[in-house]
């Protein structure tokens, strides 16, 4: 099972992250786009990626907004694979 990191080295790599925020045991982004279409173009780019790394973001659409939660269920908190699908998730458009 991945190992939980604790709070001063979250809040360490959360600053390093562009468009996250940590909110209690989870890392949360919400992103803006034209127009549903984009939205969900956006939410299909993630596909990949999450299913790569077995790893999956909660997600909530709202019209051209799009909000992504990511944690480890089983560790019941963050973990480095959270904090690497950020990563990556920020470097899609
Ligand atoms: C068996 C499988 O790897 C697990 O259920 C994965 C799937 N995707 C997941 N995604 C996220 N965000 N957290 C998890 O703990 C998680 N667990």
């Amino acid at each position: 099972m991945a190992e939980l990191i604790n709070n001063t080295e979250i809040q360490e790599r959360a600053s390093q992250l562009s468009g996250w925020t940590v909110e209690g045991k989870q890392l949360r982004s919400t992103r803006l786009f034209k127009d549903f279409i984009e939205a969900i173009a956006f939410v299909n780019k993630l596909v990949a990626s999450s299913e790569a790394a077995a790893h999956h973001p909660d997600i909530e659409i709202s019209y051209n907004k799009v909000t992504l939660n990511l944690t480890t269920h089983d560790a019941g908190g963050l973990t480095e694979k959270d904090f690497a699908l950020a990563q990556e998730i920020s470097t899609l458009d």
